[in-house]
């Protein structure tokens, strides 16, 4: 059994069967943890609704029968139980049905949310293993957790309802063929021969449909990227005002189009035979009526017989076809399981040390690269090729190039959120990689160049630097201040403890208000190296300013790597690198790499020339240079 995907290489039989036993084990196991109680009580209500189909129709045949005595037309009657008796026990069995389905629906729908609650917290701990950021990158893996929080969600539910269903509904059509024998042995055999196409047919629907769905996945992000789009309050603006939303309409029209337009053309096309086949199946059923009616008018059977053989080929007829349309979905489950398995199951995507080493406290030696070359996984070209650089403890070192030059990337390494693909970087002398991942990123604090505007409260925007201390206000308050934030938080109506962001109806905040938060965040971390990529990009002059003049203070003791293209704030470092091609190009101190006139000294002076002529232009509140520190940039 197996959905063709386009992804699946050929595999044995028994392979097959194997791998699909342990994915089942673990649907199951899922589906059972998510809560076994409602399982249970699901799969008994499953039953005797299947068992209810064959119990009705042996009683309809009594209560006609019975009729039949009681109006005195003894030869059209079998033997059997009283009238009254006969209606009550069929009216219970209809009032049993009745009663039945809604609560099984109830239970479907109360284990399926379990279940999708508890995939979800499973996936959301795989994904917390991985240490790197690669996967999260990777398309494949992202079409593996659209599908695993999608169907495969709840692919333990469907094993069990679908499963379950099929096993009861093939006891149901052995107890139906069981009685058809009753009029003639042939009879079930010829019914199933009739009923055969029909069955292979929805099974063949259910199973391509399911192929699709499956082969999609990519189809269906693009779907969703591009509704996104259209409603999601961060692209409102851009569509507005380049008129984009005739644009991604058409685009989602499109990928609609191609995904849910192919999937219905597709069941039109395996539906229209399928009337064939239905009629085949009908035109079965309608014999054994006809056969029976015929052995009822010579008198050699009960009337009722008319009703238990009639039904019981009508019945047959669609169970069998739900057999079909059931087991069809099996496929389909097994189709997206391993997508969910591949995903709990995915071992850390960088190499974890066995006897990892604690992060040294206090760093002693620095950071070193030593000849390290990095590409992105499936990209040739390396953004670093051969670097070396030492950052030293204490020191504050600023990462300077054009666009691309690599400096977020090296950053990126330093956080390990990937690893080198040639070279090695060295804390205190050992390899980055025998370090315990989480002790070491203990000691990072970082502010990236995109960071995230957290619609929480304000006091949770700074914590998050410290979670296990987000509670503590004086920190809150100590980090906000450093960050040239204690002015903002005094804005706020209610302080640290302000909902921010609209999406929930908070405080809306500039971009800039939001970098001081984040920069805060950063602050909040207790940290003994500190990463700032373009920390002041957004802030405005004056708080750029404060930062300057404080920097010194606010780095001390830690070592500080600043990545920005902003001179003002490239000076505040110790020491200044300039990348380019994945090199180092220079190295030096401002006063130094200005003397040497070289890459440095020409971008330096170009920013600042700049400023001056715009200044030239700018009144007095504008001024962004309140103390003329730019005079030296001269
Ligand atoms: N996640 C990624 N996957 C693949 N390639 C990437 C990824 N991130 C960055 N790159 C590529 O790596 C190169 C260096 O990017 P990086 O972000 O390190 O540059 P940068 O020096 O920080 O640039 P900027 O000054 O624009 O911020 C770029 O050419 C970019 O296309």
């Amino acid at each position: 059994m197996g959905v063709e995907t386009d992804t699946e290489q050929p595999k044995s039989l028994v392979d097959r069967i194997v791998e699909n036993a342990s994915l089942g084990r673990m649907a199951l196991r899922l589906a059972w943890q998510a809560d076994p109680r409602f399982l249970v009580a699901l799969v008994c209500l499953l039953a005797v609704q299947a068992a209810l189909t064959p119990l009705q129709l042996a009683l309809s045949r009594d209560v006609v029968d019975a009729a039949a005595r009681e109006v005195g037309a003894t030869h059209l009657a079998g033997s059997g139980p009283p009238l009254v008796w006969s209606v009550l026990l069929l009216a219970t069995t209809f009032a049993a049905a009745a009663l039945i389905e809604p609560f099984s629906r109830t239970f479907q729908s109360l284990v399926g949310d379990r279940l999708v609650g508890h995939v979800t917290g499973a996936l959301v701990r795989a994904t917390n293993r991985w240490p790197g950021l690669a996967r999260f990158e990777d398309p494949s893996t992202a079409d593996d957790l659209e599908r695993s929080s999608g169907y495969a969600a709840r692919s333990g539910l469907e094993l069990v309802v679908y499963g379950a269903r099929t096993l009861l509904l093939g006891c149901t059509a052995i107890g139906l063929c069981w009685a058809l024998a009753g009029l003639h042995p042939l009879v079930p055999l010829l019914l199933l021969a009739a009923n055969l196409p029909s069955l292979t047919r929805q099974f063949d629907f259910q199973n391509r449909t399911g192929s699709r769905i499956y082969v999609q996945t990519p189809q269906a992000r693009t779907l969703q990227y591009s509704r996104n789009a259209l409603i999601r309050p961060e692209a409102a603006k851009d569509v507005r005002l380049f008129e984009l939303g005739g644009f991604f309409r058409r685009r989602y029209d499109d990928a609609f189009e191609s995904s849910v337009g192919e999937l219905d053309r597709m069941r039109w096309r395996l539906t229209r035979p399928m009337c064939g086949y239905a009629a085949l199946a009908a035109a079965g059923a309608g014999a054994v009526f006809v056969l029976t009616a015929w052995e009822v008018a010579r008198g050699r059977r009960g009337v009722g017989d008319l009703v238990l053989y009639g039904g019981a080929a009508a019945a047959l007829s669609s169970t069998l076809s739900a057999i079909g349309f059931q087991v069809g979905f099996l496929p389909m489950v097994f189709a997206f399981l391993p997508s969910l398995s591949r995903v709990l199951t995915a071992p850390p995507d960088l190499p974890v040390a066995t006897n990892p080493r604690p992060a040294p406290r206090p760093i002693r030696d620095g950071i070193v690269f030593e000849n390290v070359s990095f590409a992105y996984p499936g990209r040739d070209e390396p953004v670093l090729d051969g670097l070396s650089l030492r950052l030293r403890p204490g020191e504050s070192c600023a990462l300077v190039g054009p666009n691309g030059s690599g400096k977020t990337t090296l950053v990126k390494l330093i956080l390990r959120m990937y690893d080198p693909t040639g070279g090695r970087i060295l804390l205190d002398g050992h390899d980055l990689r025998d370090y315990d991942l989480d002790d070491l990123r203990r000691e990072l604090g970082v502010l990236f160049q995109d960071f995230l505007r957290y619609e929480f409260s304000a006091a949770d925007n700074i914590g998050f630097g410290r979670v296990e201390q987000v509670h503590d206000r004086a920190l809150l308050l100590a980090a906000a201040e450093r960050a040239g934030a204690k002015d903002l938080l005094d804005r706020l109506p209610d302080g640290l403890d302000t909902q921010l962001g609209a999406r929930f109806g908070g405080r809306e905040l500039s971009g800039g208000e939001w970098q001081k938060l984040a920069l805060a965040r950063s602050f909040a971390r207790d940290s003994q190296l500190l990463v700032l990529d373009e920390p002041t990009a957004a802030l405005d002059p004056r708080t750029e300013y404060d930062i300057f003049e404080r920097f010194a203070e606010l780095t001390r003791g830690r070592m500080t790597v600043l990545v920005s293209h902003r001179f003002s704030t490239v000076r505040m470092a110790d020491r200044i690198v300039v990348l380019r091609g994945g090199r180092v190009l220079e190295d030096g101190g401002h006063d130094e790499l200005m003397a040497a006139g070289g890459e440095y000294a020409r971008l330096y002076t170009t920013q600042a020339a700049q400023y001056l002529d715009a200044d030239t232009d700018a009144g007095p509140d504008d001024d962004p240079d309140p103390d003329g520190r730019r005079e030296s940039t001269r």
